[in-house]
């Protein structure tokens, strides 16, 4: 039949045949090389004692035991590797736009203190100028903090809005952030206009009202204190402006702050989302979500559209929950001495789970079906209605479940609309609820963002890797080494307290997980274990050394070459896929640095945090990073030079293992002079090389002038005991 002629399909997949062969193939070179290692290292061990000359167990334990983690962490991130796959879309071929499903953008923000409004306020405005119907799209902002001047500089945001979306229109902007677009180099019109005088005059007159309101915000006066406790405050925005002569069409904005109190824990950002998801329930209900951060505005505004080329392609829909876009952040520098960009997750690792059921969700960047947040894939959310206690005595919440699509009527609803909405967003609404544990974001955990996206597979949920090669959505990543940790030991917090407790992947491993993405999940709950084999391999060869105790196969044995295979095999597989991503050879050699550091020591209070949490000694902190610029900091970043200026907590390991390894190499070299057994001790004197030269910078630190220099009242007390001790180790050894 002619109506019927079947639809273009809206996507298609490409499986990336030459990598997945050069992956596969690397896999079972490596993991050969790897078993002859375990052989030889088991071997040993039911060796009779006297055959094992010189040979101490407890060194030898240790490194063996280092040796089964790394491997063992090998083995999960092979899953990644396993089929790699990207994607792209055809947005052209989308239904028209009347026949589109509306969308509803949540915008996080805790702290005006550590997130520059200004900056919140870009990222509603890109939103709002999304290229999708006006009509249906509602942005809501959510404010933890409660500020006055969050909520002053919405409504100002609302008012340049008016000129601002249809501006961006008109010259069809690609880019409708106004911070980005006013600070860009290059012009962001479409080429019919970026010459035309009108646009020209246009852009003037725009870029003025942008500039005032700037002003605007800057010069507000806050004059309230900042309360952890405090009401819920909830506008929509929009309601002002309705008797506009333009009759511009603009999306609902709506502002939210929950109620807070100190007596009742408020669960971070998935507390702060799941208000979003009731408030928004009653007011708009749109079936699908975009969350964002609040320094992650939208650099392009073709992101809901390409969304939809998933959401609405009838092929995976039914099972689909939400489709991630790759974080990327506009502040990297070339040579990005601290991955600050994570490159690896947002490449490649993320290509990898999408060839098999599906990215994790990375906390900002993805369009998810609300009704996933509610139920079992298949049970499309009706069983919650059922149990009348996740909503009680909310009836206009229950009624919504039923409606829909409402934002028409908004208007004559109002008065009750709002009332209803601070019954929603209050402290005692969820008390006795499913809410965090069943229904929406879940709680359990400060990585909130990985475990929901866990238990939507775990339900049956799958999700898409969308990677245009224009950045969708730029956001700021941390850019020094104090945030960096800071951050990475919250992460790692999380992530590892998800492998020991009851949501471990390997023992949860559930139904409808296949085997291969539950390892991906598995690698990211233990890859913080790296602190154990970083640690070790950084002391336990360097002091042997020291004592003439030998850890590794002679360079005349055969099993040299198996060592010399893996470590070769690793770094070159490394450099590869550096390389493939974009990256450099520098850029290879600061993470295998970053990666070092990183591990001894965020790695460390990770896991650290988290066993204590499990114990219940700590409660978990959810800080939210500094979006602050500093200039003198972004200048040391964009020079390549580490900002040594941290906690004393992480920069002391890190001098203590610097100090070890050049004093057991100086030591080393002078023992295999005299004595000599070079053949023997050769893999351990170089790996205090190698551990040397990848630590050079904080040797450079210790040397250099600048303000990021590692400070000498830190150096000292660290240095010198450590130094002193070790002659007293060494004459242990030799006793
Ligand atoms: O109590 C809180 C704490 C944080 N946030 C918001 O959560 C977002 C993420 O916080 P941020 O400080 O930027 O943390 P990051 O470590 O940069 O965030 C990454 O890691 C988080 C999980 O640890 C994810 O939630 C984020 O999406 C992901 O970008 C920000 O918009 C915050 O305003 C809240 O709304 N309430
Ligand atoms: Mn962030």
């Amino acid at each position: 039949m002619e109506g019927r002629e079947k639809r273009l399909p809206l996507n298609a997949l490409h499986v990336q045949k030459l990598l997945l062969i050069v992956n596969r193939l690397h896999m079972l070179l490596h993991s050969t090389a790897l078993a002859l290692l375990l052989y030889y290292r088991v071997s040993f061990v039911f060796q009779p004692t006297e055959t094992r000359e010189g040979h101490e167990l407890l060194p030898w334990l240790l490194v063996s035991a280092s040796e089964a983690i790394l491997s063992f962490v090998w083995v999960l991130d092979q899953a990644f590797r396993w089929r790699p796959v990207s994607r792209s879309v055809y947005p052209e071929r989308l239904p028209e736009d009347h026949k589109l499903s509306p969308i509803d953008v949540f915008i996080c923000t805790a702290d005006p203190t550590k997130e520059p409004t200004l900056d919140v306020i870009n990222t509603v405005l890109s939103s709002m100028a999304l290229d999708y119907p006006p009509n249906k799209l509602h942005v809501y902002l959510s404010d933890d903090a409660a500020s006055p001047l969050t909520l002053h500089a919405v409504r100002e945001a609302c008012k340049f809005a008016r000129c601002w979306l249809p501006f961006c229109r008109r010259y069809r902007l690609n880019n409708r952030c106004p911070k980005a677009y006013f600070s860009a180099l290059e012009d962001h019109a479409h080429a019919d206009f970026a010459r035309s005088s009108l646009y020209v005059a246009d852009k003037r007159r725009i870029k003025e009202k942008y500039e005032a309101l700037e002003e605007e915000i800057k010069t507000f006066r806050n004059d309230t204190a900042f309360s952890r406790d405090h009401p819920s405050v909830i506008e929509m925005i929009e309601e002002s402006m309705i008797d506009d002569v333009e009759n511009v069409k603009m999306p609902l904005l709506v502002y939210v702050s929950r109620e807070k109190m100190a007596s009742h824990p408020h669960h971070f950002k998935a507390g702060a989302l799941n208000v979003l998801l009731r408030v928004s329930r009653v007011m708009s209900n749109s079936p699908y979500i975009l969350v964002l951060d609040c320094d992650m505005f939208c650099n392009d505004p073709t992101s809901a559209r390409y969304a939809m080329c998933f959401h609405l392609d009838p092929n995976m829909s039914s099972s689909l929950s939400f489709v991630q876009f790759p974080q990327k952040f506009h502040n990297i520098s070339k040579n990005d001495i601290y991955d600050s960009q994570l490159r690896s997750l947002f490449t490649l690792q993320w290509q990898g789970m999408d060839g098999l059921m599906g990215p994790v969700m990375s906390g900002t960047g993805f369009y998810i079906k609300r009704a996933s947040l509610f139920g079992n894939c298949g049970s499309k959310g009706s069983d919650l209605l059922q149990q009348k206690d996740q909503f009680p005595s909310s009836n206009e919440l229950i009624g919504s479940l039923h409606r829909n699509y409402t934002s028409d009527s908004i208007p004559h609803q109002k008065h009750s609309l709002l009332e209803e909405s601070h019954f929603l967003a209050s402290c005692n609404y969820e008390i006795g609820t499913k809410w965090g544990e069943e229904v929406g974001f879940l709680y359990y955990s400060v990585v909130e963002d990985y475990l929901t996206g866990f238990m939507l597979h775990c339900n049956g949920w799958s999700s898409v890797f969308c990677e245009p090669s224009r950045p969708q959505f730029l956001g700021k990543a941390t850019t020094n080494l104090n945030d960096v940790l800071i951050q990475g030991t919250r992460w790692y917090s999380g992530l590892f307290e998800n492998g020991i407790n009851r949501f471990c992947p390997l023992i949860y491993w559930p139904r409808r997980i296949p085997f291969l993405q539950c390892l991906c999940f598995a690698w990211l709950t233990y890859f913080p274990l790296y602190c154990v084999p970083l640690w070790c391999l950084a002391t336990v060869p360097q002091l042997s050394l020291l004592n003439g105790i030998p850890l590794y196969p002679k360079v005349s044995d055969p099993f040299f070459i198996v060592f010399v295979f893996i470590f070769v095999s690793a770094l070159v597989k490394h450099l590869l896929e550096v390389s493939l991503t974009g990256g450099t050879v520098h850029k290879w050699i600061n993470e295998q640095r970053i990666w070092m550091m990183k591990s001894v020591t965020c790695h460390l209070h990770g896991c650290l945090d988290a066993l204590l949490k499990k114990f219940g000694i700590r409660e978990a902190t959810f800080l939210p990073t500094n979006k602050l610029e500093s200039d003198e900091q972004s200048v040391l970043y964009e020079m390549d030079k580490y900002d040594f200026r941290t906690s004393n907590i992480f920069i002391a390991p890190l001098l203590f293992i610097i100090s070890v390894n050049i004093y057991c190499l100086v030591g080393g070299v002078y023992r295999v002079l005299l004595v000599g057994e070079c053949d023997k001790m050769f893999i351990q004197l170089f790996l205090a090389v190698f551990i040397v030269t990848v630590n050079y910078p904080l040797i450079e630190g210790l040397l250099r002038k600048d303000k990021g220099r590692i400070s000498k009242l830190v150096a000292i007390p660290v240095i010198l005991p450590t130094l002193a001790l070790l002659p007293f180790l060494n004459l242990l050894g030799n006793a």
